[in-house]
C-alpha cells in the first residue's frame, strides 16, 4: 500500500468553494474589533476569484474618536451609528478597483442590514449567501430581506456542515 505522503491520487478533503468564501469571511470578521459581533464578507468573481473582503469597523480604523458600547440610552455613546458595516467595507474596497460587481456573489457573516441591502442592489449583486441570521427580528432585517425579494436577489444561508475550518499555519512543516 502506498505511503499516503507518495499517493499519487488528490486529497480529498480539501476545502469546498463555498466553505473556502465563507472562512475567509470568517478571517475577515477575526480583524474586527467589535466586542459583541464580528461580520466579515467576501466578494467573490463568477470565475471564483476573489474580488475583495471586508469587516465592521469604525471610520479609518479610529477606535479612539467612537464608543462600541450600545444599549445606553445617549445614542452617541453607541456603535451603531458609526460602524462602517462589512459589506460596505467590501463593497467600496472592490469599487475602489472599479470592479464590476454585476456577476459576483457576497458571502456574509451575517444576514445584511438595510443599508447594506440597498447598497448590494445598487451594486447589481444578485446572489448573498449569509452564515447568521441572528438579527432577523430587527426592522433592518426585516426591510432588507424585503429589499432582496423585491428586487429578486437570491439570499439563501450558508448549508455546508463545516462550521469550524481550522487553520493550522504550522501544518507545512510537519508534512
Ligand atoms: O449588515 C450589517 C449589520 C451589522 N453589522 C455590524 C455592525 C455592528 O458592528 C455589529 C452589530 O452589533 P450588535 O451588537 O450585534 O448589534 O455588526 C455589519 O457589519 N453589517
Ligand atoms: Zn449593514
Amino acid at each position: 500500500m502506498a505511503h499516503q505522503g507518495n499517493s499519487n491520487q488528490p486529497r480529498q478533503d480539501y476545502l469546498k468553494w463555498e466553505d473556502y468564501f465563507m472562512g475567509l469571511a470568517g478571517l475577515a470578521a477575526m480583524r474586527s474589533k467589535d466586542p459583541v459581533t464580528q461580520v466579515g464578507a467576501c466578494i467573490v468573481g463568477p470565475d471564483n476569484s476573489i474580488v475583495s473582503v471586508g469587516y465592521n469597523g469604525m471610520p479609518n480604523g479610529d477606535d479612539k474618536s467612537f464608543s462600541w458600547g450600545k444599549g445606553f440610552e445617549n445614542n452617541l455613546e453607541n456603535k451603531h451609528l458609526f460602524v462602517c458595516h462589512a459589506e460596505r467595507n467590501a463593497l467600496n474596497y472592490a469599487r475602489a478597483n472599479s470592479t464590476d460587481l454585476k456577476l459576483c456573489t457576497m458571502y456574509v457573516i451575517l444576514y445584511p442590514c438595510n443599508e447594506c441591502a440597498k447598497a448590494i442592489a445598487q451594486a447589481g449583486i444578485k446572489k448573498v449567501v449569509y452564515y447568521s441570521n441572528k438579527h432577523e427580528k430587527k426592522v433592518e432585517t426585516i426591510a432588507a430581506r424585503r429589499i432582496f425579494e423585491n428586487l429578486g436577489i437570491s439570499i439563501e444561508p450558508y448549508t455546508t456542515p463545516n462550521k469550524i475550518i481550522v487553520i493550522d499555519l504550522d501544518k507545512i512543516n510537519r508534512t
